[in-house]
């Protein structure tokens, strides 16, 4: 396909999202599976501009003055992209799928400076959370918007209970050229973004994956897991376990000892943690798939970490769910902060008189991080926050940059608050507590 044929398929994508709420990625396939002439790379670069209209879509419409979907996708050809109005002028001409020529109008769209605007616009972030991201990132938060409107690497953990990491680095990099260290964990490796319009082979289809060393996981994900402190020996409880993803994580670190408890209030989501934990080769997880009462009554008290990977808005990883971020309601804020309040009062009964609770989040939201580790401590007595910084030193997992890098995230208790814009990662929170009473 020519470049102006796949911007008319994306119009043709984004006119279906806008009238049938459907998910991106499932609009994304059903088109490919309806125009079977599309190659994978066509798929790729209409996807990819689907994707990044939908992350800008708010600043492309205000300088567009439209959001029909010809004027977003234009947009960001534009815009984002970087490709001069003749240029897509010239991507239009002589073919019969391309879309008409740019209007006067749309020039002069592709060409307005849209500085002096709103933050939620510059920003690209829903109005209504304009106030909650100022009150994460203060004078940062347009920036951070722009931030998790970009692209997301995509991170790998080296599953060192099965090889070492520079064996890992050696396969993965020979089949990923772009692969290098991430200088936050050690055991990281980072597959920088890519642009849509060139080619790479995904991560998941390297001969290294199938073999189980390594997991897709966000470097965010893999500090987070290093912040329980886990060592070898220990009893850990993954109260939130969902697709086992963290699971996979803690049980490494404590290199096939101890034990890692598995469960979720949703035991249809533990399914999937199956097939992952043999690939893993991992031999120290138990799930439990039971009721809580009959599955943990046992382990009150008796945890050394207990890990709460809460349910959240998922405003930290809006670089891969763009359409999520638009999706997003004030009442689906309300009931997941009810949510983080239930699992904390729960949770929190599992952990050992000095043992941990880690209360983990993918939100930058400080509604879902600060405020309900504050109501927690208010409500129930016996845990005093600790250093986040402290349990990652001494884990010895991190890497040569992390210091520096984590300073810039410290936050109340001790917590830390990554983000795209401050690590470079999905923006998750991450507090440890103490069961001191
Ligand atoms: C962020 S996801 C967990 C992701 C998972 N830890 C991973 O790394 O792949 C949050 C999980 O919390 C679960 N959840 C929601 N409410 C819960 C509750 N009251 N108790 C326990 N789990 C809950 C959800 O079913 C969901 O699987």
């Amino acid at each position: 396909m020519r470049d102006g044929a796949r911007i008319a398929a994306a119009i043709e994508i984004l006119e279906t999202l806008q009238t049938q709420h459907q998910p991106v990625k499932d609009a994304v396939r059903d088109w490919g599976k309806a125009h079977r002439f599309a190659g994978s790379g066509d798929r790729a670069w209409i996807g990819g501009l689907v994707l990044d209209a939908l992350r800008h879509q708010s600043s492309t419409a205000y300088a567009m003055d439209g959001d029909a979907p010809r004027t977003l996708a234009i947009g960001t050809v534009g815009r984002v992209w970087g490709v001069e109005a003749d240029a897509i002028d010239a991507m239009f001409a002589g073919d019969d799928h391309a879309p008409e020529a740019l209007t006067d109008a749309e020039r002069e769209g592709l060409a307005r400076d849209i500085s002096d605007a709103p933050l939620h616009i510059r920003g690209d972030v829903p109005e209504w959370l304009e106030e909650s991201l100022v009150r994460a990132f203060g004078e940062a938060a347009a920036e951070e918007g722009r931030k998790l409107s970009s692209r997301a690497p995509v991170d790998l953990r080296v599953n060192e209970a099965k090889v070492d990491f520079d064996r890992a680095f050696k396969e993965v990099s020979s089949k990923l050229k772009a692969a290098e260290n991430s200088p936050l964990v050690r055991s990281g490796i980072r597959i920088p973004q890519r642009d849509p319009r060139g080619k790479s082979a995904a991560a998941e289809s390297i001969p290294a994956y199938g073999k189980g060393w390594v997991e897709v996981q966000d470097i965010g994900s893999q500090l987070a897991a290093l912040a329980s402190g886990a060592r070898a020996g220990e009893q850990i409880l993954d109260y939130c376990a969902g697709a086992g993803g963290k699971t996979l994580a803690l049980s490494a670190l404590l290199h096939n000892t101890g034990q890692v408890h598995a469960w979720d209030i949703d035991w249809r989501r533990l399914r999937a943690i199956w097939p992952r934990l043999k690939r893993a080769d991992v031999r120290n997880v138990q799930v439990h798939d039971d009721s809580e009462d009959k599955a943990l009554g046992e382990f009150v008290e008796k945890m050394d970490v207990v890990f709460c990977d809460a349910p959240c808005t998922g405003t930290g990883t809006w670089r891969r769910r763009p359409d999520a971020k638009w999706r997003l309601k004030p009442a689906a804020l309300d009931r997941r902060m009810k949510e983080q309040d239930i699992v904390l009062e729960r949770a929190h009964r599992y952990v050992k008189p000095g043992g941990r609770l880690v209360y983990i989040t993918c939100s930058v939201l400080p509604e879902e991080n600060g405020d309900r580790v504050n109501a927690f401590l208010d409500k129930v007595e016996g845990f005093k926050p600790v250093p986040v910084m402290d349990a990652l030193i001494q884990s010895g997992g991190l890497g040569d940059g992390a210091e520096a890098l984590l300073e810039s995230c410290l936050t109340e208790h001790g917590a830390l608050q990554l983000s795209p814009g401050r690590t470079d990662t999905d923006g998750f929170y991450i507090c440890v507590m103490e069961r001191v009473g």
